[in-house]
């Protein structure tokens, strides 16, 4: 059983070189004669299949990536030349709605939102969607839901609402402070989702407002986007995905609050169990019984020892939870780095730095750890309230 992996899967010939005969490729050097003879393919979104590439593929059985996204996967064509396919689906969510918490926080302390009294629109309540929800349910964070497809399905069994949260429409979510998109990339069909940014929302946007794309670029149309942003009172915007990837458009840059490489979802966790998901797949397709666990794979920490203003607090206080927040995951490093690099002087033509660049800075990205990775020791009058809060972010609490 020849299996081809990608090489940015992490721990990927560790979980499946006793699966079968495995060999890595980088996406940059992935050409059709390389898929001869292999039965499985296993990637990450960098890798486009598409008819194309498949033209030698004579064995090919199983494709399957290690990631949430699947519009890289042209479906209609596997399906039509029988070649089965599968997603790590909800592998990263929890580590894209700890991306947005962080600017959550950081535009607390920028004075750009009042947190506990702002209202979240969510567009996309899926795997990122639900986790972001429980983030901010967690912390007391009101917010709204807009997912026509999901709610329609819910509707069919008499609900109203998902998790406890209420949808609303595409205007109300325009209204919220923050708005937050989380909604796969989607050409035609009843729900398409490409550009359904578009200008009229956007220019309907105030500077009071913070609009976070985490998502994919597509969603919003760009070119509207830059022009919003270069008019006046524009509102803030957080890109971590772009359209074109990765040859993107960094005029972008000059004008958004926080920019990152599409490493929204690149928590240690978040990867690894992609990896996890897809060889959990791959022994199901060749009848082997997984014998891997994702805590083989996942190094320990040192616990974080909390000092809290106001522990005793029936709510956590906001300063008190970016102290603690942002000592597992903070965007403005993620930012800095990004401008940093794309700053940096180059011998190449201006288009091809900016690929590399983006392309460099998402596979060496830093080792970034989810809540559910650390032991918080918190003071031991600490309430019972916060000691909560914090569970529910994914620590493991005590009292020290
Ligand atoms: N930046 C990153 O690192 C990163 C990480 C994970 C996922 N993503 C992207 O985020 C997307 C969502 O991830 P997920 O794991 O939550 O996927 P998911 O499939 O679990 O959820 C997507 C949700 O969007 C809803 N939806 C579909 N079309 C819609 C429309 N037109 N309007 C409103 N809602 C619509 C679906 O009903 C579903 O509930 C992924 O497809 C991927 O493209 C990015
Ligand atoms: O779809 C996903 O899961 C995310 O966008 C993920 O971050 C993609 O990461 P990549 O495969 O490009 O490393």
């Amino acid at each position: 059983m020849k299996i081809l992996l990608e090489d940015t899967i992490p721990f990927g010939t560790d979980y499946l070189n006793s699966v079968g005969e495995v060999e890595t490729y980088a996406w940059q050097s992935l050409v059709p004669e390389m898929l001869r003879d292999v039965d499985i393919l296993a990637l990450r979104s960098t890798t486009k299949v598409t008819p194309e590439l498949l033209t030698k593929a004579n064995k090919l059985k199983f494709v399957t990536t290690a990631t949430a996204g699947t519009n890289h996967l042209d479906k209609t064509h596997l399906d039509s030349v029988g070649i089965m396919h599968s997603s790590a689906a909800g592998c990263n969510a929890v580590a894209v709605a700890e991306y947005v918490l962080s600017v959550l926080l950081h535009a607390q302390k920028a004075q750009k939102l009042d947190l506990y009294n702002a209202t979240v629109g969510i567009v996309g309540a899926g795997n990122v969607g639900t986790a972001l929800s429980r983030i901010l349910m967690a912390i007391g964070v009101k917010h709204c839901l807009y997912d026509p497809p999901l709610q329609q399905a819910l509707a069919k069994s008499g609900k109203k609402e998902h998790n406890g949260q209420s949808f609303v429409d595409l205007a109300q979510i325009a209204k919220c402070d923050v708005i937050s998109l989380h909604v796969p990339f989607i050409k035609g069909g009843e729900y398409p989702t490409y550009q359904m940014i578009d200008e009229a929302f956007l220019e309907g946007l105030t500077s009071n407002q913070l609009l976070i794309n985490a998502c994919r670029g597509e969603v919003i149309d760009e070119v509207a986007l830059l022009s919003v942003l270069r008019g006046e009172k524009p509102p803030t915007v957080v890109l971590d995905v772009f359209d074109n990837e990765p040859a993107i458009n960094t005029a972008l840059f000059d004008y958004v609050w926080f920019v990152t490489p599409h490493i929204a979802g690149h928590s240690v966790e978040g990867k690894v169990r992609g990896t996890q998901m897809i060889y959990e797949q791959i022994c199901d397709v060749v009848g082997k019984a997984p014998d891997k666990v994702l805590s083989d794979f996942l190094e320990k920490t040192n616990p974080i020892k909390v000092a809290l203003n106001s522990p005793e607090a029936v709510r956590l206080s906001v300063e008190d939870l970016i102290a603690v927040f942002h000592d597992v995951y903070d965007v403005a490093i993620d930012d800095e780095i990004t401008r940093n690099a794309f700053a940096s002087g180059h011998n190449e033509t201006p288009e091809t730095h900016i690929a590399n660049t983006f392309s460099t800075l998402r596979k060496q990205y830093r080792v970034r750890r989810e809540c559910s990775a650390y032991a918080l020791h918190l003071p031991k009058n600490t309430s019972k309230q916060i000691q909560d809060t914090f569970t529910k972010l994914g620590f493991h609490v005590s009292l020290v």
